[in-house]
């Protein structure tokens, strides 16, 4: 059915089907599993459905750090776009996949999701009173085509120095471990930040006014 795209008025992503508004909103799916991307996603008031991803987060050879996230964001991104039947069956044409990655770099060397929390405490330990760079890559994929466009976005990140036992208070919150760099800026990790330069929410992990761009050279305008 039909229906008339609405703004979302929270940040959680819609329940149901696929919308269309009045500007002509292509089918959208995001390629992920992560809840921050969704309600980042949801913020711009694009109605979509979002399907995990299940690409190999392996990059080799060793690429630079830009680089790294732009073919991961496009391996996501083309490892869902061939199931997008399965993903918005409903959908009246074939729709645009969007896929992200983000990674954080310190001194050249990347740092992924910690593997555990003596992991988690290791990052910190490395990143407490220093300046990184957070990298994320986009991806926009057209399923009717196969035409893509990837880009990347990067911010630099410094963070407050911090004892020992805050890192392993922090740790012990559980927040950092499913999170590039073991820290969420948008969670208690914020107040591990001293200052940032740079978008905000390439560090959360979309940086929206790069997508709202990309999509627009899809014909999909957020504004
Ligand atoms: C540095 C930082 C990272 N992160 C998150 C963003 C990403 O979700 C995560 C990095 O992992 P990614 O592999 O980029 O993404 P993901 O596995 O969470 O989700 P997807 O299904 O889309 O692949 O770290 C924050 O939420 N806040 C932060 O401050």
């Amino acid at each position: 059915m039909r229906q008339t795209m609405t703004r979302a008025d929270d940040t959680m992503p819609r329940a149901g089907g696929l919308h269309h508004d009045r500007t002509g909103q292509r089918p959208l799916i995001l390629a992920s599993a992560s809840p921050r991307r969704k309600a980042l996603l949801a913020g711009l008031g694009l109605t979509f459905q979002a399907a995990a991803s299940e690409a190999d987060e392996t990059v080799d050879p060793p690429q630079p750090p830009h680089r790294w996230v732009e073919i991961l964001a496009e391996r996501k991104a083309l490892a869902v776009v061939p199931r997008w039947r399965d993903v918005v069956s409903d959908a009246p044409e074939p729709p645009l996949v969007v896929a992200a990655d983000t990674i954080v770099v310190l001194d050249g060397e990347v740092l992924g999701k910690p593997q555990d929390e003596e992991a988690a405490v290791a990052m910190l330990s490395r990143l407490q009173g220093t300046t990184h760079t957070v990298y994320t890559g986009v991806c926009v994929a057209d399923a009717a085509d196969g035409r893509r466009v990837v880009r990347h976005s990067a911010t630099r990140v410094t963070m407050r120095p911090l004892a020992a036992d805050q890192i392993r208070r922090y740790v012990a919150s559980g927040e950092p471990l499913d999170k590039a760099g073991a820290y969420a800026i948008q969670g208690i990790g914020a107040i591990l930040v001293d200052r940032i330069e740079g978008d905000y929410f390439t560090v959360v992990g979309l940086p929206l006014a790069l997508l709202a761009e990309m999509l627009a050279s899809f014909g999909v305008q957020v504004l």
